[in-house]
């Protein structure tokens, strides 16, 4: 197996696994490892004053003011105040992000704002962080995920199967590609970056057959009506965390993280975490095709996974069910199924490929 790989195999693993051993079973709340998973009580004092960081394109700030009307309702006498901020993910545009390092791009600036005390706290999409929350800091909160699946916007066509060969589909996503080149060769793919806005005025340009975007964005920036199909998980297995919204915060500030606890939805968290814990058992980047995708009903989750190679060659599944509260364990089982296919070998193709790029 790549050295990489394994070495991650196994922090992953027990790092997550220490979480899961702490948190309490008997319904004490208790704030785990760096993720909280369980919501406390309203807590009694109240804040006076907060600061969102965020980033300015039109979805960042959609979620950074619903995140900013949900703590209004919870504290009415409190001024909370946006900080908009642009980060390096927002400015490089002209490359792939899998080539320039990453999800770490949408989040540094507003990390750095929080441990300088310019801003309280930063709201994310749970989907462009790191799987490893960097020193200092920590997820205060998961809120309730809305739609985790992909969308098919097309000016021309309304399904997938519509499509005709060599019809060129626009995503930098390699997960969807490569889900995408498993089950349509026909069709080509070409990198397609930039924000909602930019991506959507791409399209219309006519620079693409279709597109595929994430339907819980569309949804928020009122443009349902551009979605003409929905990708079900069985075609385009969601990616770790999409569909959430996370807030980040510093961890020296327990009073802060409990005012924003109200906001963690048990349910959400859960599924998140133990697909996030797959995803960072293969190095957690969007430099691999990666797929992780939790459901959770009546307390039996039901997780699925894939590696692929980018052009969907070779693709590794693996799917579990078990206790809602046992998303290690079956974080656990999903990353030793997809090992017993050899995903160590796929993984170490995704890194030859990008060592040439
Ligand atoms: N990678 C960018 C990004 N980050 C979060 C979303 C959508 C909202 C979400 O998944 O919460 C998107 C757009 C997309 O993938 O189409």
């Amino acid at each position: 197996m790549h050295p990489i790989a394994q070495s991650q195999l196994g922090l992953a693993v027990i790092k997550f696994g220490t979480k899961i051993c702490n948190k309490s079973r008997i319904g004490l709340v208790c704030v785990t490892w760096k993720e909280s998973v369980l919501t406390p009580m309203l807590p009694k004092s109240a804040p006076k004053k907060l600061i969102i960081a965020t980033r300015e394109s039109r979805l960042a700030m959609w979620q950074a003011e619903h995140v900013q009307a949900r703590l209004q309702a919870l504290y009415p006498e409190c001024v909370i105040e946006l900080l908009g901020m642009t980060t390096r993910g927002d400015q490089i545009l002209d490359r792939a992000l899998s080539k320039v390092g990453g999800k770490g791009l949408f989040v540094k600036e507003l990390e750095t704002a929080m441990l300088d005390g310019r801003a309280d706290l930063a709201v994310h999409s749970l989907k462009d962080m790191p799987m490893d929350v960097p020193v200092g800091l920590q997820l205060a909160a998961v809120l309730e995920r809305a739609d985790p699946r992909d969308a098919l916007v097309s000016n021309l066509y309304a399904t997938l199967t519509d499509l005709p060969a060599g019809a060129v589909i626009g995503t930098s996503s390699l997960r969807r590609q490569a889900a995408l080149m498993a089950a349509y060769p026909h069709l080509l793919i070409k990198p397609l970056r930039g924000n909602l806005d930019t991506r959507l005025r791409k399209l219309d340009q006519g620079d693409y057959a279709a597109i595929i975007l994430a339907a819980a964005g569309l949804k928020r920036l009122g443009l349902p009506e551009r979605i003409r199909a929905y990708l079900e998980p069985e075609q385009s297995l969601p990616s770790a965390g999409q569909g959430a919204m996370a807030i980040e915060i510093a961890d020296n500030r327990p009073e802060l993280a409990a005012w924003l606890a109200p906001l963690n939805h048990h349910v959400s968290a859960l599924a998140v975490h133990a697909e996030r814990a797959v995803s960072k058992a293969f190095g957690g980047s969007c430099q691999i095709p990666l797929a992780a995708y939790a459901t959770i009903t009546d307390d039996v989750m039901h997780l699925r996974a894939f590696v692929a190679t980018p052009d969907g060659s070779k693709i590794a599944r693996a799917e579990v069910c078990g206790n809602s509260l046992d998303g290690a364990q079956l974080s656990a089982q999903i990353i030793d199924q997809l090992q017993a296919q050899d995903a160590a070998t796929i993984l170490a193709q995704c890194l030859s490929v990008e060592d040439k790029n």
